[in-house]
């Protein structure tokens, strides 16, 4: 059937947000339409590259394999948005879901309850947390041989934080609400010792569904709109424009990821007009014949957490690398026998949190996550690497901008505008550096004896170890200032954006709290009942 006809929903982008509205949209009778950019990932959605030795594997491309994880940092495929965006991230369907690490941890309910607006408090979006358990799986056991591997950094990590620091080891998301002082394993949206998440799960559901349709390859320039009012989008197959409708009281809802939605609104015209002239110069705004929308908050308030390696060598370390085209071949034959084995997580061995606490009654979110390998010119086989990152309660914002291509990125404000952000940071670090044995685990690019100054010093100068992008890019257009509660953008009357862009900074990794997000905004939207108009 031709997909160019009326839909009561257009949902753009098939990311983690994408698929989860797109499928409770269809579910609720709604002839919906999901429209991805990039192309297949997972074998079941037609992803076929893949490593030789994982040809036989029916079903199965690179994507399906948790431990192939950090290839696509070397080798990218036709899997990330390295055409669309001045950042790194998935353009594929599942969008980043499908070329992360799969680390998948419950937000605590401060997040809601401190950063959030009205409507999105922990009770409101208590059952959205709910539906997502119910339909996707996720574990701290996830090598179906149920024993676990790479252990040697997790145990001296252990030895170090609970035994030496008096971290709690928990199940990290049995106690998701206790983020001080916690150290536990990774949880990871693994399904069976394969990748998991939205696409294997709530896409599955939607595709069997006769009033859901996906469209991929097809990259979406605009919404056409007749002022506040969107008639549907115009997208670009095949370098050829074609225009898919909406019926009457239709909705667009864009879910093109932090950086991608606010790039689309703005080349509809809708956003902050300081932006205007630059847009109009280089020609995006061409096609665009409706008055500006004028909402200075589209693409403001970027976050992503900002990170720091720290290297490690122990005595009782055993570093593991792992290998895209030649891995160990009884690991290989693990995973492909019975879905064990390293190949069946993404090298990460464990996690932990504190909370920094301010006298003005604030707090900053601060976490660990330790890697099975070294990285840079720490690779011995000795070492390992944690991950620092700061997270909710920060106060640097970014602005989502435009590089000469009009690809979207971080403005440099992104990471540490705000002095105390790499103080937080630091802060954390001295404290855990202080109850480190150096016999354990010695760290070899910033001395442990380091002040906490000499560390902020050295969290915000510019190495291969400090300042890294994250890419778990949110909060581009945030709820009550770019979006209404109902998550539809201030000045139109039915154009939502549902996707990391509503979030704000989490004290986890995202893609969980994103997940939240869409089930709390479909339940939002399906309550709009009344027809909207136009004004
Ligand atoms: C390398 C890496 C590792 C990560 N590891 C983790 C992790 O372990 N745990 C975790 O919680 N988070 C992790 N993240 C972050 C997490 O994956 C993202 O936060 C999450 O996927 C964002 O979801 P989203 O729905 O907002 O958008 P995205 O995942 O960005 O998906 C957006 C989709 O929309 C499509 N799209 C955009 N614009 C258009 C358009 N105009 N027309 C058509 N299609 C369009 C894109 O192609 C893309 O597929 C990681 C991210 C990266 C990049």
């Amino acid at each position: 059937d031709a997909p160019q006809g009326g839909w009561d929903i257009i949902v753009v982008g098939a990311g983690p947000a994408g698929i989860i509205v797109a499928d409770r949209m269809s579910e609720a009778g709604k002839k919906t339409l999901l429209i991805e950019g990039g192309g297949p990932s997972y074998g079941i959605t037609g992803g076929t590259d893949a490593p030789d030795w994982l040809k036989g594997e029916q079903n199965v491309s690179r994507v399906d394999v948790p431990g192939l994880y950090k290839s696509i940092f070397a080798d990218q495929g036709k899997l990330t948005c390295q055409n669309e965006t001045n950042a790194f991230g998935g353009c594929t369907i599942g969008g980043s879901s499908a070329i992360n690490a799969g680390l998948f941890f419950q937000p605590p309910a401060s997040d809601y309850d401190l950063y959030h607006a009205e409507g999105w408090k922990y009770k409101d979006v208590k059952p959205s947390i709910d539906k997502v358990y119910a339909k996707v799986p996720n574990t701290d056991i996830y090598s179906e041989d149920k024993k676990l591997y790479l252990q040697s950094g997790y145990d001296a990590a252990r030895k170090w934080l609970v035994d030496g620091a008096n971290y709690t080891n928990v199940n990290i998301n049995d106690q998701a609400n206790n983020k001080e002082k916690v150290f536990g394993r990774p949880i990871f949206d693994y399904d069976n010792g394969q990748r998991g998440g939205p696409a294997t799960t709530y896409l599955q559901d939607a595709l069997k569904r006769n009033n859901f349709k996906l469209v991929i390859n097809t990259r979406v320039k605009r919404i056409d709109r007749t002022g506040g009012l969107a008639n549907g989008v115009t997208a670009t197959v095949n370098s050829t424009d074609v225009t898919y409708k909406l019926n009457p009281n239709g909705r667009v809802i864009l879910s093109g990821g932090a950086l991608q939605s606010p790039q689309l609104l703005m080349f509809s015209g809708i956003g902050d007009p300081a932006i205007r002239s630059n847009l109009t110069a280089g020609g995006m705004l061409k096609d665009v014949t409706q008055p500006w929308i004028n909402n200075t908050a589209v693409g403001d308030g970027l976050f992503d957490n900002p990170n720091t390696f720290i290297e490690f060598e122990g005595s009782t370390i055993e570093s593991y690398v792992y290998n895209y085209t030649d891995p160990i071949e009884a690991d290989a034959k693990l995973w492909l026998d019975s879905r064990s084995g390293p190949y069946s997580f993404a090298s990460e061995t464990s996690s932990f949190w504190d909370i920094i606490k301010h006298s003005d009654g604030s707090q900053t979110g601060v976490q660990g996550t330790i890697d099975s390998a070294g990285f840079g010119t720490y690779t011995s086989n000795q070492t390992i690497t944690l991950n620092i990152y700061g997270t909710s309660g920060l106060k640097s914002r970014g602005k989502v901008v435009f590089n000469e291509k009009f690809q979207p990125g971080a403005s440099p404000e992104t990471y540490y505008s705000d002095p105390r952000d790499a103080d937080d940071i630091a802060t954390f670090i001295f404290s855990i550096f202080q109850k480190l044995d150096a016999s354990l685990l010695k760290p070899l690019n910033i001395p442990l004896n380091s002040t906490k100054n000499e560390i902020r010093d050295y969290i915000t100068s510019s190495t291969d170890y400090t300042r890294g992008q994250v890419n778990h890019w949110s909060s581009s257009c945030r709820i009550g200032s770019c979006v209404d509660v109902n998550a539809q953008v201030v000045g139109t009357n039915n154009i939502h954006v549902v996707d990391g862009s509503i979030v704000e900074p989490l004290t986890v990794n995202p893609q969980f709290g994103i997940m939240i997000a869409a089930e709390r905004a479909s339940e939002l939207i399906l309550k709009l009942n009344e027809p909207p108009c136009e004004d």
